[in-house]
């Protein structure tokens, strides 16, 4: 009887997935878009949890065929592909692909790319992003307009020099600390110096710098209240982001799983108590440390976010309790993940190609005999190199691999080859990696790491690339609210750290060569997490030198 039950329960799923199926490739004729048929649920918790373990060890025994149609339902399955190798074998720079569970339409074309990213009532946020990045409440990503109105001018010209200066004080430390210590923790190091500079620029606590505080926390014990504990736990979250988010709670739990995954769970399942603690101190901050008849204002995102969520003000912004915390996860998250990876990312290939620091160093020897921390307005425009750095290694590494949409209703797109009918339910993908890899939009030499491309050759200024190209920050209406925080905080921490030192690779055997091979072996075995890093941070051996 029960097994009678559950054949005839999965005889009916399956049904209703072939039919759902033959549904989604009627709706994905109409896009006018290439085609790529896949029999996987790219929505299945075990698929996105399994395929990234098991994929590696059967790409070389599969025909292309086959490898493709698993590949291209894999998260980050853009940056292992970024040379375009789907878009050839699919026959376009947008296709669709159509799978039981949805239609995914990946575009790497700029000028649609950049029509999408511009029509932000027809191309909405949808639930992966939800599922993804509402795990902590609701947030700027979800109820846009209202929370953006309140958020983004906290990220304006008026912190720039308190992210400048706590960026050149962390990188100071830091650099003390790892000439004496050659090994493994820089990246840790420059995840640390994020969380410090988001830490006093927006939260306005200054902390000083100790290394790593991003890897190796997966120890049961106590980790302490408030921020410290809050921040560690995202830092956590961000590294373990697809097992943090897709795998139940319960599951979790279960005594048999492994340690770490048992303190996620214990560590997310803090996060409430923690945010509460935060803002209690600094509702007290402003009780205490702020005299009687002053502006009981203390200028930071925390402040800002207690603000409206004890009023509704007279333009209508307010936040409820839950979006608090959503928005704290998101600014925290999306603050520190990006530019601690982008800055690992740089200094990892700086070390690769020394010749690079020796061209940044001879701009920064021009400046005074330090980096000074009191003068962002002085010192940031005089290091348009170190922002090629920068540019140059968003391109080839590019945090946040794509921009994720959902078509609202029936939309149509104007293409090369006539318009597309796009009709929901449909996710679309605009893939900034892809396009940062084109060779037809950056020359043969795409591939290649030269920051110098960043400049024009007769009037040796700072380009600009050709509109819609290049997209690390995204664009349109929802573009980055922290790219010039971002800005700021690298060059000076970039500029800070090579004025002075010399970044070297730790060889195994001697030879430079097989050092800089592992680097970039490293670097090409990049992972996707909540944004692209290098799989084991530690493993990144590098010697400064001053
Ligand atoms: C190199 C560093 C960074 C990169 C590459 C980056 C990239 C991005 C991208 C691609 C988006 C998605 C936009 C979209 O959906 O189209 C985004 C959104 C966002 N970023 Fe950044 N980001 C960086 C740094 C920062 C910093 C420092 C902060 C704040 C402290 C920040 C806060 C945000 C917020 C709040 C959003 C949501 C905006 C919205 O939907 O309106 N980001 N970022």
């Amino acid at each position: 009887m029960i097994l009678t039950i559950i054949s005839g329960t999965t005889t009916i799923y399956l049904l209703y997935k072939l039919l759902s199926f033959i549904y989604y490739y009627v709706l994905a004729l109409r896009t006018g878009f290439p085609l790529l048929l896949s029999p996987i649920f790219a929505k299945s918790i075990l698929w996105q949890i399994l395929a990234p373990a098991v994929l590696p060890s059967i790409r070389g025994k599969l025909p292309l065929w086959i490898v493709i149609r698993l590949e291209l339902v894999v998260n980050g399955w853009e940056f292992r592909w970024r040379h375009g190798e789907a878009q050839r074998f699919v026959g376009g720079d947008t296709f669709v692909v159509v799978c039981p569970d949805g239609l995914y339409m990946w575009c790497s074309d700029p000028v649609l790319g950049s029509v999408i990213l511009q029509r932000r009532k027809d191309f909405i946020q949808g639930d992966v992003v939800k599922q993804f990045i509402g795990i902590f409440g609701s947030n700027v990503l979800q109820v846009w307009q209202r929370q953006r109105r309140i958020i983004a001018p906290h990220l304006s010209e008026g912190i720039m020099a308190t992210v400048w200066k706590e960026s050149c004080l962390q990188a100071r430390d830091m650099i003390a600390y790892l000439v004496e210590h050659p090994g493994g923790e820089t990246l840790g190091g420059l995840r640390s110096v994020a969380i410090n500079v988001l830490g006093s620029a927006a939260y306005g606590y200054s902390q000083s710098w100790s290394p790593g505080i991003a890897y190796g926390m997966t120890e049961e014990g106590n980790w302490g209240s408030g921020r410290i504990a809050y921040f560690k736990t995202i830092a956590l979250v961000a590294d373990q982001f697809i097992a943090a988010v897709l795998i139940p709670s319960w599951i979790k739990k279960l005594p048999f799983m492994p340690k770490w995954l048992r303190v996620i769970d214990r560590q997310m399942a803090n996060v409430p108590r923690y945010v509460k603690e935060i803002f209690d101190a600094e509702l007290q901050k402003k009780t205490t440390e702020i005299p009687e008849g002053k502006d009981k204002h203390n200028n930071n995102v925390l402040d800002m976010l207690l603000q409206y969520s004890q009023k509704k003000t007279t333009n209508g912004l307010y936040l409820t309790e839950d979006e608090m915390s959503g928005n704290l996860w998101v600014f925290t998250a999306a603050g520190f993940d990006t530019t601690a990876n982008t800055m690992g990312y740089a200094v990892i290939l700086l070390a690769a190609y020394p010749e690079y620091q020796e061209w940044m160093r001879e701009e920064l020897c021009g400046l005074d005999a330090d980096i000074s921390p009191e003068e962002y307005e002085k010192c940031f425009a005089l290091c348009p190199r170190v922002l090629a750095v920068m540019f140059e290694t968003l391109r080839l590494f590019t945090p946040v691999l794509h921009s994720t949409r959902t078509v609202n209703g029936i939309q149509q797109l104007a293409g090369r080859k006539g318009t597309h009918i796009l009709s929901s339910p449909m996710d679309v993908f605009v893939c900034a990696q892809i396009m940062h890899c084109d060779t037809t939009l950056w020359g043969p030499d795409a591939a290649e790491f030269n920051p110098k491309r960043w400049f024009d050759k007769q009037t040796n200024l700072l380009i600009k690339p050709p509109k819609d190209t290049f997209l690390p920050w995204s664009g349109g209406p929802r573009v980055c609210p922290g790219m010039k925080m971002s800005q700021v905080e690298f060059v000076a921490t970039i500029a800070t750290l090579f004025r002075q030192s010399r970044c070297e690779v730790l060889t195994l055997t001697g030879k430079e060569e097989e050092g800089r091979k592992r680097l970039m072996d490293m670097m090409d075995d990049s992972i996707s997490k909540l944004t692209l890093q290098v799989r084991n941070g530690q493993e990144v051996k590098l010697r400064w030198v001053v």
